[in-house]
C-alpha cells in the first residue's frame, strides 16, 4: 500500500496540470484515499483540469486509436452510411465541417459517437430517454470497431466513477453520492478527428469551438497531435498534452451547479494557429459522464458559503440536455 508520502512524492507536474495517480486510490486505505481526493480537489479548484494516471490502460488506449483511425480514413460513403440523425443525443458519424454554431463556418474535424445500447424493452416508459435516446449505429469496418470501443467505454466509466467517488470524499460527502446518481449509463463516447488543414480557415472557423461539456465530468483522451487548450479558473488558457498512461479530467455543467463553481465546468478548444499548414492531423476520444435524466441537480449545502446564495437555478439533467440537443446553435453543449 501507499503511504501519504510516497503519494505526494508520485504526484508530477505537467507543464502546469497535475498528474494525479488514481492506483493508490483504488487500493489503498481510508487516509490515502481521502489524499488522493484531496488531490483532485486541488487540481480542478487551481487548474481546472489534471491527468488521472493508471485510469485506463495505455494499451487500451492504443488500440481504440487504431480503430478510429481505420474508420475516418475509410471513404465518406462508407462512413455515411451511419450518419448521425439530427435529433437526439448524436450517435454515429458527422462528417467534416458538419458540426456548427448559428451561421458560423463548420468546424474542422468529424466525429463518431455512441453510447450505451438502448433496452427496447424500456421504450416510452421515460420521457427524458424517450426524447434523448438514439441508438448506436455501428460500422461494418473496421471489424473490430464496436469491440473495441465497447471496451473502451467500459474502461473509462470504471475510472469516471473512481474521480465521481474521490470528488464525494473531497467534498465531505457520503463516498457513493454522485456515483449512486450516475445508474443510467447515460454516458456518451466520441471520437474526434482533426484532418490535415490545407486550405485557410474561413473567418471565425475553428477545429473545435469554445465550450464546456454538459455532464458532471469528461475524460478526454487525446494523441500526440495535441492542440487541446483549457481555461484554467486563473483565467488563462494552457495548452494541454498527450501524457502517456493518463486521460486528461474536466469537470463539466453539472457539478458547477452541484458545487456553486468550486469544481467549475472548465472551458476548452481547440483552435487553429496562424501558421494553419503546421499543424498535425489529430484524433482525440471524449467520455462524457452524464447523471441519470431524471437528477435534479441543487447547490450542494457542503458548497454554500456562509452569506452566499446558489449561482444557478435547480435543473433536471435530462432539461439541460434537451435545452442543448434541441438547439445545436448554441456556444456551449456536447453530450
Ligand atoms: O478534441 C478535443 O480535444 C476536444 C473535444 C471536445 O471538447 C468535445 O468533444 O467536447
Ligand atoms: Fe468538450
Amino acid at each position: 500500500m501507499t503511504s501519504i508520502n510516497e503519494l505526494a512524492k508520485q504526484t508530477t507536474v505537467s507543464s502546469q496540470i497535475p498528474v494525479i495517480d488514481i492506483y493508490p486510490f483504488i487500493t489503498g486505505d481510508t487516509n490515502t484515499r481521502e489524499a488522493v481526493a484531496n488531490q483532485i480537489s486541488d487540481a480542478i479548484q487551481e487548474v481546472g483540469c489534471f491527468y488521472l494516471k493508471n485510469g485506463v490502460s495505455q494499451t487500451l488506449i492504443d488500440q481504440a486509436f487504431a480503430q478510429a483511425e481505420s474508420f475516418f480514413t475509410l471513404p465518406l460513403e462508407e462512413k455515411q452510411q451511419v450518419a448521425s440523425e439530427v435529433t437526439g443525443r448524436s450517435r454515429g458519424y458527422i462528417p467534416f465541417e458538419k458540426m456548427f454554431i448559428g451561421n458560423q463556418p463548420g468546424q474542422l474535424h468529424e466525429s463518431f459517437s455512441f453510447g450505451k445500447e438502448l433496452d427496447p424493452n424500456k421504450a416510452g416508459i421515460d420521457s427524458y430517454a424517450e426524447a434523448l435516446d438514439v441508438p448506436n449505429q455501428w460500422p461494418q469496418n473496421p471489424p473490430e470497431f464496436r469491440e473495441l470501443m465497447e471496451q473502451f467505454f467500459t474502461a473509462s466509466q470504471e475510472s469516471a466513477l473512481n474521480v465521481l467517488e474521490a470528488l464525494a470524499i473531497a467534498l465531505q460527502l457520503p463516498t457513493s453520492y454522485f456515483t449512486n446518481l450516475h445508474s443510467q449509463q447515460n454516458h456518451a463516447g466520441v471520437f474526434n478527428y482533426y484532418p490535415y488543414i490545407s486550405q485557410a480557415p474561413k473567418t471565425g472557423q475553428t477545429r473545435f469551438f469554445e465550450h464546456t461539456d454538459l455532464g458532471s465530468i469528461t475524460l478526454l483522451f487525446q494523441d500526440q497531435g495535441g492542440g487541446l487548450e483549457v481555461y484554467t479558473p486563473k483565467g488563462e488558457w494552457i495548452t494541454t498534452t498527450s501524457v502517456p498512461e493518463t486521460v486528461l479530467v474536466m469537470p463539466a455543467d453539472m457539478m458547477s451547479r452541484w458545487t456553486n463553481d468550486q469544481f467549475c465546468a472548465a472551458p476548452h478548444r481547440v483552435s487553429v494557429p496562424d501558421d494553419f499548414q503546421s499543424i498535425k492531423q489529430r484524433y482525440s476520444f471524449s467520455f462524457f459522464v452524464i447523471p441519470d435524466y431524471d437528477v435534479e441537480v441543487n447547490c450542494l449545502e457542503t458548497c454554500l458559503k456562509a452569506e452566499a446564495s446558489p449561482k444557478y437555478p435547480p435543473t433536471f439533467v435530462g432539461d439541460h440536455l434537451l435545452k442543448r440537443t434541441n438547439d445545436r446553435a448554441t456556444k456551449y453543449g456536447r453530450s
